[in-house]
């Protein structure tokens, strides 16, 4: 056509890459019609989860105007899981912890140690049975008041995509009434300014997703620096089951003495130290406290507490003067 003058080479070239750029054009056609089809598909499951009633409301139910005195009991509890209603979880669970103590839950793995912490949270509701913090049944509590009463570490701390500063706030109820000295206290009490310090842009460093720019013991320390902020009458502590070196165990272990103090606390203990140094220990066992004591009293018993020890391995940390003396030699 170009050899008989019917077409110019300038119009064949401009038909040539049109052709081209309609050719595109109509290709990616397709795969936005198949991505908008997978993003309809998407936010009708996110709607049918926003507009899922939950089981147990957020608000309502009585705001004491008494200050919480910490003190937790569980009376009688039968529980299985709503998805798996023919296992019992646990069956006529008692356990009493008095207001500024430390009780550290043993037991088997599966034995049932974190469904005691999402009760206490009323994450969920016992079967039968009653669970009273401060000697309230936590089912005519506002839910949102006792979770802001409730401080929780757990082994694998939620941390989220934003600086170390925005993540440590967020266990603050109003985040934005935090003055700068209290919130100094908590990331020096937890340890956290021992490794800010050294990063180029401190606390405003960010964490990625989930915190994966973080080791396992900072994590840990973000989280007790949340806790602090929070200020809450009860302690949940879920010990990480993976060891840390020597020297982050210790800067956890330290932080975590430090918030401990004048708490409530109920630990699912992994580490011998805690259970060592609580007040009293409970075994769970076939979802009940089989025994209960003290480390020393435990031990000279012969029962199931000696059994797990025998047969579970917890963790044994560097004694912490060992430690401190490394520090000082590093130092030196
Ligand atoms: N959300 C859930 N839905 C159904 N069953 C669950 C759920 N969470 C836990 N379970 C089951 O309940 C039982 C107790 O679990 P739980 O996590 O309380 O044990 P655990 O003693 O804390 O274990 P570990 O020491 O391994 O963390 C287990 O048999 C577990 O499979």
């Amino acid at each position: 056509m170009v050899s008989s003058n019917t077409i110019s080479v300038g119009s064949l070239s401009s038909f040539l890459l049109y052709a081209a750029y309609i050719g595109v054009s109509v290709g990616g056609l397709s795969s936005f019609y198949s991505e908008l089809n997978k993003s309809i598909g998407a936010a009708s499951r996110l709607w049918d989860l926003i507009d899922r009633p939950p089981l147990i409301p957020n608000s309502g139910g009585l705001i004491p105007n008494m200050p919480l005195d910490g003190h937790i009991k569980f009376i009688n509890i039968d529980f299985n899981y709503p998805s798996r209603k023919d296992t019992d979880v646990l069956k006529g669970l008692s356990l009493e912890i008095q207001p500024g103590t430390t009780v550290a839950v043993v037991g088997a793995s599966g034995s049932g140690k974190s469904t005691l912490a999402a009760l206490l949270l009323r994450l969920y509701d016992p079967i039968s049975g009653v669970v009273h913090v401060g000697g309230h049944d936590i089912r005519m509590l506002n839910p949102s008041w006792l979770r802001k009463h409730i401080g929780t570490v757990s082994q694998e701390p939620i941390l989220f995509s934003c600086t170390i500063r925005e993540n440590i706030l967020y266990g603050a109820e109003k985040p934005e009434n935090v003055t700068e000295d209290e919130f100094m206290r908590a990331a020096r009490e937890a340890n956290v300014l021992e490794f800010t310090e050294k990063l180029p842009q401190g606390f405003d460093t960010l964490v990625g997703e989930r915190g994966v720019m973080l080791s396992g013991g900072q994590k840990q320390r973000v989280a007790i620096a949340r806790a602090l902020i929070k200020n809450p009458k009860i302690l949940l502590l879920d010990e990480a089951t993976s060891a840390l070196d020597a020297q982050s165990e210790f800067l956890v272990r330290e932080a975590l003495e430090r918030i401990m103090k004048a708490r409530t606390v109920l630990t699912i203990a992994h580490r011998l130290s805690t259970i060592q140094n609580a007040h009293v220990i409970a075994v769970l066992q076939n979802g009940h406290i089989v025994e209960q004591g003290t480390y020393n009293e435990l031990i000279a018993r012969n029962g199931a507490f000696k059994e797990l020890i025998k047969h579970q391995t917890f963790q044994e940390i560097t004694p912490v003067n060992d430690v401190k003396l490394q520090n000082l030699e590093n130092v030196g």
